[in-house]
């Protein structure tokens, strides 16, 4: 509803006065950068600005349009100018108080679902609000947003169900994929996260429902990242599902069929990823995320030389692990190098790690990464990974096959192999059981131990259980949230080794320098400016991750080292470089601080 020429006079001060401020250019022109439409930026906050070109009759729509509505916190002046009188309650409410206000009647809320369904109106009907709630209280809602409980949300998706959010492309679209991103209402798209559902964390094939997920991932892109939400498009490719249930739900939302495979799938794939390209230029970057093993590592062999692309399951979670190694190591001392890694789950998390420790570990001892791979052992559902299996191994399994004699348990392989650090990624919860972790504590003084698989429910272990099983001795990070446990005395905080750390600030990079690809240098800088943003004082209570609390600010500062990669490597097409690239970066960041209207 909104027209174009809304653009140019919510500019507010417009280039000179973002200039002037040192941050990003207004447009998202061919040289990069954040363009700014709706006048969403900080460094334009001062300025009134009008919310609608069209002249109307009554500010009803205004009040419907989340992008725009302050609800209560409308002014007197702008309820005047904008045919509000009479619309809303006399009462006018600041926007900190709108927050509290939304605040206590959440916390009201003891089922984490019935929370997410308020988030999610409150994202439909005034979306700064939503955001600054997200943004200045990121630790108690990132669980309810994402992981956990996007993961429920996604189970139940057909009965909760209420707007469509985001893009569904199915097979019937075949040939008219173009079209449909035309209808979607926004042209200056920076950020696209898509699945097909195969994956979705660790709960497997949720088909179409699996759209949660890339509306969550893409709520932290702005949240997190600072990128604005108008930017941002979330899509869900339906190619059918192979979830008996769900096809035998009354309520499900996507194609009743199985799951297209072959030929059939690839062309769908081709055909979305050039109609983005077409429609949204080179450098519109595209996450892919929750696809299944075979689908994931092919798509992005496939794409990652053609499109600002990267699959934040295999890349994302790597950055995330290594950042918290590298942490590690600085507690409990010693170097990557000198460490034997053992992995449950040889899948996109599990290969994508290995592969980005060996590549780091080559990178600080100059030897092949074909050498430092030797120290990275991996067991799947059919046990340790070892030569004789070879002929078997799906190709992404092939680098880690070592010589060794077969060996069918984990815990016989953690006898067997002694490793200094236990990741698990493999999708299947309770699997670090007692024995395992006591065989762990019993090899080393301090075991770093990973339990990476989403939701909770499918944790390798509980918090609980790492300090309790190791005797307080394990360095211990989840992906799923845990609370601070208290064993003997002492209390433990778990780190939350989720890629929600890395992919926001690494988008931004990419996106200020106007990167053209994301390579595994940019994944590394990712990992090391992650790492460098722990705080030391807390290693002491095994926390090896920052606090979400300070999430901008990290995001920032790993967007500033990604872009400084780009630039090095002569992928950034942004020119010329910002110097302060910190600094630049948080001038690029959204705030969801309410606008004067005039
Ligand atoms: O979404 C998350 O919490 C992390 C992730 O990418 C996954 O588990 O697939
Ligand atoms: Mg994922």
């Amino acid at each position: 509803a909104l027209p174009e020429s809304t653009a140019d006079m919510g500019g507010g001060g417009g280039p000179a006065a973002a200039a002037a401020a040192g941050c990003c250019n207004g447009k998202a022109g061919p040289g990069g950068g954040t363009g700014d439409v709706y006048g969403e930026d900080r460094a334009t906050e001062d300025q009134l600005i009008t919310p609608w070109a069209v002249s109307v009759a009554s500010g009803y729509n205004l009040l419907r349009d989340p992008r725009h509505n302050k609800g209560s916190a409308f002014s007197e002046k702008e309820r005047d100018a904008h045919y509000l009188r009479g619309l809303l309650p006399p009462a006018i409410l600041s926007q900190e108080l709108q927050e509290k206000r939304i605040m206590h009647t959440l916390r009201q809320y003891k089922v984490p679902l019935q929370r997410y369904m308020a988030l999610m109106d409150l994202q439909e009907r005034n979306e700064k609000l939503f955001y600054k709630l997200l943004i200045d209280n990121v630790e108690e809602l990132l669980p309810v947003v994402y992981t956990p409980t996007v993961g429920e949300a996604c189970q139940k998706y057909g009965s909760i169900f209420r707007r469509p959010q985001g893009l569904f492309i199915s097979l019937k679209d075949k040939g008219k994929i173009l079209e449909i991103l035309k209808n979607w209402p926004e042209r200056n798209i920076q950020v696209i996260v898509v699945t097909d559902g195969e994956r979705i964390l660790g709960l497997g094939d949720l088909g179409c429902q699996g759209m949660g997920i890339p509306v969550g991932k893409l709520s932290l892109y702005t949240a997190l990242g600072g990128l604005r939400p108008s930017a941002c498009l979330p899509i869900t490719i339906d190619v059918g599902t192979n979830n008996e249930e769900l096809l035998k739900d009354e309520f499900y939302i996507g194609l009743r069929q199985k799951r297209a495979t072959g030929q059939e799938y690839a062309e769908l794939l081709d055909e979305f990823m050039n109609a983005v390209k077409q429609n949204y230029g080179e450098k519109v970057l595209v996450q892919f995320e929750d696809f299944g093993n075979h689908n994931a590592f092919e798509l992005l062999t496939k794409y990652r030389h053609t499109h600002l692309a990267f699959n934040d399951d295999i890349q994302g979670t790597a950055s995330v692990v290594l950042a918290g190694l590298i942490s590690a190591l600085r507690a409990v001392g010693g170097k990557l190098a000198e460490q034997k890694f053992l992995f449950l789950g040889a899948g996109e998390a599990g290969t994508g790690i290995a592969e980005l420790i060996a590549l780091e570990m080559s990178k600080q001892t100059k030897a092949p990464v074909e050498e430092t791979r030797k120290k990275i052992w991996l067991v799947d559902s059919k046990g340790l990974i070892v030569r004789s299996r070879l002929e078997s191994l799906q190709h992404f399994k092939k680098p880690w096959a070592h010589e060794h004699e077969p060996v069918k348990t984990l815990l016989d392989s953690v006898k067997a192999i002694k490793p200094t650090v236990l990741i698990g990624s493999s999708g299947v919860g309770k699997t670090f059981t007692k024995e395992v972790l006591e065989a762990m504590a019993s090899l080393n003084e301090k075991p770093i131990i990973l339990a990476l698989s989403n939701p909770t429910s499918q944790s390798e272990c509980t918090a609980e259980e790492a300090y309790t099983w190791t005797k307080g001795k394990a360095i211990f990070a989840s992906g799923s949230p845990f609370d601070p446990v208290n064993y003997n005395g002492k209390t433990y905080v778990p780190g939350q080794a989720n890629n929600a750390y890395i992919f926001p600030g690494l988008g931004l990079g990419l996106i200020i320098s106007g990167a053209i690809r994301v390579n595994d240098g940019m994944l590394l800088a990712a990992s090391e400016a992650l790492a460098s943003q722990a705080i030391p004082g807390n290693f002491e209570k095994g926390l090896i991750y920052p606090p979400f609390s300070n999430i901008r600010k990290i995001s920032a500062h790993i967007a500033a080292s990604v872009a400084a990669k780009a630039y090095e490597l002569g992928l950034a097409s942004h020119l010329p470089r910002p110097k302060d690239l910190v600094k630049y970066a948080e001038s690029c960041m959204y705030s969801p601080v309410y606008r004067n209207y005039r």
